[in-house]
């Protein structure tokens, strides 16, 4: 489509779509280098985008409900002295976020009749890990070729098969953190994941329980650089199309067109996959592999206010394996624990994958009544009352990001990715996914957003060595040549 034919249009340097962290982000680059020219489109009513909270339930002291976070919930990885510190934590400290040290060792484990004692096999999941980081190392620092974390589990010694007990603790060890199975994560970049934001920063997981909301350091940020009422932020504007050259970008939202010399775009990797903004012309093949390649996990937090705190009130966890599914109700996870919503009787159990997929197919009624047949297995001798208060979100169909945040999967190479982050034209992307070293974390979307928005300041401002195209792989190939599929490698017949 011609670009510069509208002239009703609003006309910016710079179109950031997306008002979470990296569109913030990217917009607070511009600003510090004195791009004031751009303009920031965002679908939802707020910003902070995956950062997002709900009221819930009642504070018997207060009278007034709690707010309870839907999306993001932890700074993970702080930082150490003399060490780098995470943005997060930066930020979580500068607007005075209410935190607390989550504590994974106040866990109590249990299984269908009730308490059981299984902490052993999470010590054994933890020596099998550590033999699994050094494999992942060989790969990095060797070229090996890569598998999933399934595999480099096995061969360290880690096979819970039918064990429930090993499949519960594989689960809270693993899944909880990258939305997926072993089987489903990529090897050596979920390992390295995993080092650069735990060892690098430090291997702390602090739980944000602020009742203004954990996005109060997004807003924050954004009053740094927007004025009250600011022209530049467009929020209730959804993005419907995208059409793009090397001269610039059309920006077609539900109302209205905005045409920019550059276009930032934040969208999930859900939203990309989901076909919920259209690109002109499509998007390049190296890109739509990338796209289509990268995962997209769904993290479901169900949320449970009960009149009395039935469950040990000083333990933070509650880990569940059922008998039958893996993954079903494993995770409780107490806020009346001292430190967090004391005295609130609120827990929460969360549920990924597959059981997530279940859990927002069904009714909220049908999803109360699993959990609380789970809890009354778990606490045979306790009467668990109906709650006074459930609630959760439905991530997998939420339209502003289709599921909750990425997961690199088996086979995916670090240049594949990279085409996840590369520009086309003047289109660019940002966002939690497309970060190699910190893919699913709040970190992610920071580093890029910020990155994204320094290199377009510097093309804009004309600076020496600023270039406009990012790195990108049109043609990947694979480790084995056409010769190589002979008799002596098992491959006599022609397949093509
Ligand atoms: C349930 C859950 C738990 C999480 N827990 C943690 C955690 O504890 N710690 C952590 O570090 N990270 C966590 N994350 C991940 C973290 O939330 C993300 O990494 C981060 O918020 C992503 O920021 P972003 O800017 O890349 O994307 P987003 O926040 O998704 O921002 C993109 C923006 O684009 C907007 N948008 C989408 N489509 C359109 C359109 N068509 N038109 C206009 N605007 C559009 C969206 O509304 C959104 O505001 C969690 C995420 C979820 C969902």
């Amino acid at each position: 489509a011609p670009l510069a034919r509208d002239t009703e249009c609003r006309k910016t340097k710079v179109a950031i779509l997306g008002a979470g962290v990296a569109g913030i982000t990217a917009a607070q680059a511009l600003s510090n280098a004195s791009v004031t020219d751009f303009l920031i489109v965002e679908r939802n009513d707020y910003i902070g985008g995956r950062v997002r909270h709900t009221q819930f339930g009642i504070n018997p002291n207060t009278q007034t409900p709690y707010t309870v976070e839907l999306g993001a919930n932890w700074v993970q990885g702080l930082g150490s002295e003399g060490g780098p510190e995470n943005p997060i934590w930066t930020l979580a400290k500068r607007y005075g976020l209410n935190n607390t040290y989550d504590n994974g060792s106040s866990i109590l484990t249990y299984d269908e009749n009730g308490y059981n004692d299984y902490t052993d096999v999470v010590q054994a999941y933890e020596k099998a890990y550590s033999v699994a980081e050094k494999d992942a190392g060989y790969i990095l620092t060797d070229n090996l070729q890569d598998t999933s974390l399934r595999a480099g589990l096995s061969i360290a010694g880690w096979k819970p098969k039918k064990n429930m007990k090993m499949q519960a603790v594989e689960w809270w060890a693993w899944d909880l953190e990258t939305t997926q199975t072993p089987d489903d994560s990529g090897f050596l970049y979920g390992i390295t994941g995993y080092n650069l934001t735990y060892y690098q920063f430090s291997e702390e997981n602090n739980y944000v329980w602020d009742q203004r909301g954990y996005n109060a350091f997004v807003i924050g940020e954004s009053q740094t650089f927007l004025g009250a009422n600011d022209t530049r932020l467009l929020l209730n504007t959804t993005v419907e199309s995208l059409s793009y050259s090397a001269n610039g970008v059309m920006v077609k939202t539900h109302d209205g067109c905005v045409q920019a010399d550059y276009a930032i775009a934040t969208f999930s990797v859900g939203v990309l996959q989901n076909d919920a903004v259209t690109f002109d012309p499509p998007l390049p093949r190296w890109k739509r592999e990338a796209i289509e390649q990268f995962q997209m996990g769904t993290y479901t937090k169900i949320f449970y206010q009960f009149n009395e705190t039935f469950w040990d009130p000083n333990t933070q966890y509650f880990l569940y394996a059922d008998p039958k599914v893996r993954g079903y109700y494993p995770v409780w996870q107490s806020l009346t624990a001292p430190g967090f919503l004391e005295g609130s009787n609120i827990i929460f159990v969360t549920v990924l994958g597959n059981e997530a997929y279940r859990v927002e197919q069904q009714s909220d009624d049908m999803t109360r009544d699993e959990g609380l047949k789970v809890l009354r297995s778990m606490f045979p001798d306790k009467v668990v009352p109906e709650p006074i208060a459930f609630h959760y979100p439905r991530w997998s169909t939420e339209e502003m990001t289709f599921g909750s945040y990425s997961n690199w999967p088996v086979g995916m190479t670090l240049e594949k990715h990279q085409n996840l982050r590369a520009n086309v034209d003047r289109l660019y992307f940002a966002g939690e996914a497309t970060s190699a070293q910190y893919y699913g974390f709040l970190q992610g979307a920071w580093f890029e957003g910020s990155a994204i928005g320094q290199q377009i300041s510097q093309m804009i401002n004309n600076q020496t060595g600023a270039t406009g195209n990012m790195t990108r792989y049109e043609v990947l190939h694979g480790t084995t040549a056409m010769t190589a599929y002979s008799p002596a490698n098992g491959w006599p017949a022609i397949a093509f």
